[in-house]
């Protein structure tokens, strides 16, 4: 029979103890838990040894109860003070209690009978009762005690003292789970080691040294059983949603988009709505309600030339139409806020100036008060971009959002519908149909209005669209909870899909 070296050891000695745990067979052989482990379950599947498993439910101590067996439950710490004493003031006792342990204090003691509360006036002062002189040791106090002295102590025993409740409730000590582990050797593992063992030292990694020198004729090679359990291991990763935002971001570069960049979060009124050609007594906000910035309250315009031409776009109006007829505020395009759309950062490029043809995009963190829920986060993600050239129309936007539909989103089939934007023209929304999801709202796009990009220096085409990404990712990494793109749950951040 084909025996590791590792097996061989461990079987050797089990034939000495007939029956060992793991712990002991770890002390025995020297060798690593795992390696007494696998071993095991190599002997076991020969037919050699058995491997028994029990699990207990054990009581331990949390950092509270370790810290209340040093110093004392809280009661008893009062209680001292009030056999010395005979009374004190609620107040006082601050200064041996924290605040956690004060809040409980009366309750406690008068369940135990322990103490009198009286009001003097404002204060409230406690006085010990006969109980509370002759006051011995209590159930709770020997399991606090037993608990200290042996670490862990089987649920059964602890609930033969006080409920496990109890405990619970006051965070003194916490349930867990031991699993014991032991072999046995079986008639057919001691008639091999009765017919005798060869011990040879294994060689579990073949150097170069090994394989230039000849020397690898001689040894004998480990040989590996690749489909032995092991103890999972969790390498570093990018946090899963990263890892998608990420892979959106190269997939735009691939396809030939520029990416938009800015630092902050916080934008003007002026770029975020303004420069859009937002009007701003627009009363059909509702496609983006916003947060404001309360310190500091406003920020900067851009140069004169920009803001006199977006002022007139809006007042006048530009390219032939005769704007929104309302008297322009600086004032107000300066209020700050946390950025409320991606589409911000396209006005901002077409402001700088722009490659043309050219294409862009961005990934923004955005903000907009909402009802947290499964659902809905009041910061969330978009994609945005543009694409500007001289024959560009209607027809393309529609093909380029497809295009994103199914490459970025894996989707099968898209829909668009009549839209509204106060700085696009048409506008649609667009749906992708996902197996799972059914149809889910993808984003909003259409072609920039010429109000919006004459005022911003651009004369030719622009088109647009901005894509909330978050539901995507949901879907993609199986969670129906939108929190858990941000949780620090390590399970979760550990066991996510990769998205590849
Ligand atoms: N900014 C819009 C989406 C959009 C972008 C670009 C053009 C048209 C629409 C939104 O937040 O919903």
């Amino acid at each position: 029979m084909d025996l590791s070296y590792n097996e061989k050891i461990v079987l050797l000695n089990l034939a000495e103890t007939k029956r060992a745990s793991v712990e002991e067979l770890v002390e025995r052989t020297g060798l690593e838990q795992v390696a007494v482990m696998r071993a095991l379950l190599g002997l076991q599947s020969k037919g050699l040894a058995k491997l028994h498993e029990r699990s207990e439910k054990i009581v331990k101590l949390t950092e509270i109860g370790k810290r209340y067996a040093e110093i004392g439950l809280p009661e008893w710490r009062v209680l001292r003070i009030l056999r010395e004493k005979g009374k004190v003031e609620l107040e006082e006792l601050r200064n041996v209690l924290s605040e956690e342990e004060l809040r409980p204090i009366v309750g406690l003691l008068r369940k135990e009978g322990w103490a009198n509360v009286r009001k003097e006036g404002e204060k409230l002062i406690l006085e010990i009762t006969e109980k509370g002189l002759e006051a011995g040791e209590r159930p709770i106090d020997r399991v606090l005690r037993l608990l200290a002295e042996r670490g862990t102590v089987p649920l059964r025993e602890i609930e033969t003292i006080v409920k496990i409740g109890e405990l619970k409730r006051r965070k003194i000590a916490e349930e867990d789970v031991i699993t014991e582990r032991w072999a046995e050797i079986t008639s057919k593992g001691e008639e091999l080691v009765r017919k005798g063992i060869e011990l040879r030292r294994e060689v579990s990694l073949l150097t170069p040294e090994l394989i230039s020198s000849g020397k690898w004729r001689e040894v004998t090679l480990k040989r590996f059983d690749i489909k032995a359990p092991v103890r999972r291991v969790y390498p570093g990763k990018k946090q899963p949603y990263r890892a998608f935002l990420d892979k959106i971001r190269r997939k735009l570069i691939e396809m030939g988009f520029i990416e938009m960049t800015v630092d902050s979060l916080i934008e003007t009124q002026f770029w975020n709505f303004d420069a859009l050609f937002q009007p701003q007594n627009h009363p059909a906000r509702e496609w983006t309600d916003t947060y404001q910035l309360k310190y500091p309250k406003v920020g900067h315009l851009p140069e004169k030339e920009l803001v006199e031409r977006v002022k007139t776009a809006h007042e006048r109006g530009l390219a032939g139409s005769r704007g929104w007829g309302y008297v322009w505020s600086p004032e107000r395009a300066m209020l700050l806020m946390p950025r409320a759309h991606g589409t911000a950062l396209s006005g901002r490029q077409l402001a700088k100036g722009v490659e043309i043809p050219g294409k862009y995009f961005t990934i923004q963190r955005v903000f907009r008060p909402d009802v947290l829920d499964r659902t809905h986060l009041i910061e969330f993600n978009q994609v945005d971009g543009f694409v500007v050239g001289e024959d560009l129309n209607f027809r393309h936007l529609l093909g380029i959002l497809k295009r994103f539909a199914i490459e970025i989103a894996g989707a099968k089939k898209v829909k668009f519908l009549p839209d509204y934007y106060p700085f696009t023209e048409p506008s649609v929304q667009m749906s992708a149909y996902h197996p799972e999801l059914g149809w889910v709202e993808f984003g909003g796009a259409g072609v920039f209005r010429e109000e919006m990009t004459k005022a911003l220096g651009i004369d030719a085409p622009v088109i647009a669209w901005g894509i909330g990404i978050d539901r995507l990712a949901m879907f993609k990494l199986g969670i129906d909870d939108i929190r858990y793109l941000f949780s620090y749950d390590l399970k979760w951040l550990r066991e996510a899909r990769v998205i590849l």
